[in-house]
């Protein structure tokens, strides 16, 4: 009689690229319709999980206060955003499983979309219960590079009340916008220019990745630096 190895109860790859490949063309779709899209619960389980573990096993140290503005501009400011940063590499299995599966949605975009996206950074970010980041555009005037914006979320049981929420606005007139819930999985990816938002105050720890893709804007005079 054969045994039963825990190992094979793991999603089989060839399906979890499958689930990849259905999710990498309703992004595609939804950016192409509308310029952005949230999918509930769409990063791949085993992701979402060890992405979790990580952030969870890091040391507070790891965190530090997120600063707005690139290079010379960068400052800190308290009234516009509060949450912590820790910058992913690929040092951790988890950091380098994200980059992987951010690395197959840009070739999946570029080749779909021809949007030319060339590199991509992200960060952990941290809103302790209280922290919010005001309403705001990802691309620095000036400085567009950063084309496009993906977040995913690593909260389970996120519960009503929780707050926290990202509100994502169609442009800027609108006050209404388009509320996401934080929870595990969850994915809001948009054109990093063309749609302001905001997170509201979390009532609860609260944890997230953001991330960029930018074009290349290096020029003769000026080498592109990654951040
Ligand atoms: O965590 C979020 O929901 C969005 C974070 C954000 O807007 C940013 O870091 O630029
Ligand atoms: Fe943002």
């Amino acid at each position: 009689m054969e045994v039963l190895n825990l190992h094979q109860l793991q999603t089989p790859v060839h399906l979890i690229e499958q689930q990849n490949q259905l999710l990498f063309a309703k992004v595609a779709t939804d950016l192409t319709d509308k310029g952005y899209s949230i999918q509930p619960f769409a990063l791949p389980l085993e992701l979402s999980n060890n992405l979790l573990k990580q952030v969870s096993s890091m040391s507070s140290q790891a965190f530090v206060e997120a600063g707005i503005g690139r290079l010379r501009r960068h400052m800190h400011n308290d009234f516009v955003r509060r949450d912590e940063i820790c910058w992913i590499t690929g040092n951790s299995e988890a950091g380098a499983q994200w980059l992987d599966w951010t690395a197959q949605l840009q070739r999946y975009l570029n080749q779909h979309l021809f949007l030319g996206l060339f590199s991509f950074e992200s960060h952990f970010a941290h809103y302790a219960t209280g922290s919010f980041y005001k309403r705001h555009l990802d691309a620095f005037k000036g400085e567009a590079n950063r084309v496009l914006s993906v977040v995913a979320y690593l909260n389970p049981h996120w519960q009503m009340g929780d707050g926290g929420e990202l509100v994502l606005y169609q442009d800027e007139f609108d006050a209404q916008g388009l509320k996401v819930i934080p929870a595990l999985g969850t994915l809001a990816i948009f054109l990093s220019e063309a749609f302001p938002h905001e997170v509201l105050p979390a009532q609860r720890d609260r944890y997230s990745i953001a991330g960029w893709y930018r074009i290349n804007a290096s020029s003769a005079d000026r080498v592109d630096p990654p951040r």
